[in-house]
Parts: C-alpha cells; sequence; structure tokens
C-alpha cells in the first residue's frame, strides 16, 4: 500500500434527456468553450478537471452520456462505478422536465444512493421557458436534491454544480474514513463497489488523511 497522499478522483456522470446541453456544460467546465453546434453524443464520452477543495486535489472525471433511448443499453454501462450524477433538464423542454425522476431511477438501479445535483439549463432562454423555475425547485424539494439553474452559454453557476458535487461527496467520504477501522478497505458511491475501493491508511498522530483511490474502471 502506498503511504503517500493520493489525490481524490471522482466518476461523475452527467445524464438527462437529448439536446439539455450535457455535452456543452462538460466541455464549458473542461475547456472553457461554447459552442452553438448540435452534435448528438454516440454512447459515452468523458472529459476532466482538477479541482482543488479545502487544500484537498481533487480530479472530476466527466462521463458525458447519450441522452436517447436508443443508447440506454450502452450508457446504463457506464454509470458502473459512478459516485455524482447531474441530472439536466432544459428550460426549453418540458419533456426533459419530466423525464428526470426516470433518469434518477436509471442511475440508482445501476449504482444505488449516490450524490446528485438537479441543474435547469439554458436559463438564459427564461423568456421562452416551458418549465418554470419554481417547478423545478419544488422537484428539487421532493427529491431531496440541490438545484442549480445554469446557463452553459452564459457560463452561469456551471463551476458552482461541479464544486457542489466534489464538496459533497468529500464530506461523504471523510465520514466513512473516519468511522472505518484503519487499513480496511472500503466503497463508497456505486453499489456495485467494483469500479473504485478506497483504502484507509490514517496515521496514528497524523491530522491529515490519506485515501488512496484505486482507478480500475470496467
Ligand atoms: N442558449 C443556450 N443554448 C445551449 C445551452 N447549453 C447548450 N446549448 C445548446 O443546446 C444544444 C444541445 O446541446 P448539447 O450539449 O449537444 O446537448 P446534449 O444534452 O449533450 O445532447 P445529446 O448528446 O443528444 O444527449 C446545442 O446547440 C448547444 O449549443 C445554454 O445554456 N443556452
Amino acid at each position: 500500500m502506498r503511504e503517500e497522499e493520493v489525490e481524490v478522483a471522482i466518476k461523475v456522470v452527467v445524464v438527462g434527456n437529448g439536446a439539455v446541453g450535457k455535452s456543452s456544460m462538460i466541455q464549458r467546465y473542461c475547456k472553457g468553450i461554447f459552442t452553438r453546434d448540435y452534435k448528438k453524443t454516440i454512447g459515452v464520452d468523458f472529459l476532466e478537471r482538477q479541482i482543488e477543495i479545502d487544500g484537498e486535489e481533487v480530479r472530476l472525471m466527466l462521463w458525458d452520456t447519450a441522452g436517447q433511448e436508443e443508447f440506454d443499453a450502452i450508457t446504463k454501462a457506464y454509470y458502473r462505478g459512478a459516485q455524482a450524477c447531474v441530472l439536466t433538464f432544459s428550460t426549453l423542454d418540458r419533456e426533459s422536465f419530466e423525464a428526470i425522476e426516470s433518469w434518477k431511477k436509471k442511475v440508482e438501479d445501476e449504482v444505488g444512493e449516490i450524490v446528485m445535483v438537479l441543474v435547469q439549463n439554458k436559463i438564459d432562454l427564461i423568456d421562452d421557458a416551458v418549465v418554470h423555475t419554481s417547478e423545478a425547485e419544488e422537484l428539487a424539494k421532493k427529491l431531496k436534491l440541490r438545484f442549480y439553474p445554469t446557463s452553459v452559454k452564459e457560463n452561469l453557476n456551471v463551476e458552482e454544480v461541479f464544486r457542489y458535487l466534489a464538496t459533497k461527496y468529500l464530506e461523504r467520504l471523510n465520514s466513512v474514513v473516519d468511522i472505518e477501522p484503519k487499513h480496511k478497505k472500503i466503497g463508497i458511491g456505486g453499489s456495485d463497489g467494483g469500479t473504485f475501493s478506497l483504502t484507509s491508511s490514517k496515521k496514528k498522530g497524523s491530522s491529515k488523511k490519506s485515501v488512496l483511490v484505486q482507478r480500475c474502471l470496467v
């Protein structure tokens, strides 16, 4: 077992109906760009970005999944091992809002209960909205999720969404590491537990936690 401090890696899946802005959100967050072109995601894709939370390095691996049902069989396989999820719908697409609970279920059926957030994208087009923010807030309350209205185009709240997920995940991780006996292998996140495993190696007298995250994607 390695003793040095190892970064935490978090697999985040971004889900929601087609054309709600999932690929755009990931591109904005990881590459700082926005494009008007719509190119349907076929299957899955992933980008990553490293951030710091309370002095801790966190690597976010953002998995972009196709919104169309025809790709369900492929995308479901990629939910495995996810530790966080962005449930996305569009301000201009009522169906995408109504599909949120089924997206949540699809993810939870694969990985169990993980950190999630509800996102209403394209808020820059609020004048043409077919879903009101108050309805989204109500849904978030019902599902016990944090809600963020975002505009990927205007770069509004995108950073906040991913920072929230990472912070929440670290909170859970740290509380699990604190209560686990030393040197015991633990899993957090997906119910299959097979994609990531964490080994606590907290040293006596050391206030700093050292968490080994092994990445073994299927
Ligand atoms: N006005 C506006 N347009 C956006 C925003 N986010 C994305 N779009 C546009 O919406 C369209 C669809 O965006 P994508 O990111 O490809 O959507 P997706 O959810 O990945 O779609 P699938 O790959 O089919 O699942 C593109 O034309 C984007 O430019 C936003 O915040 N505001």
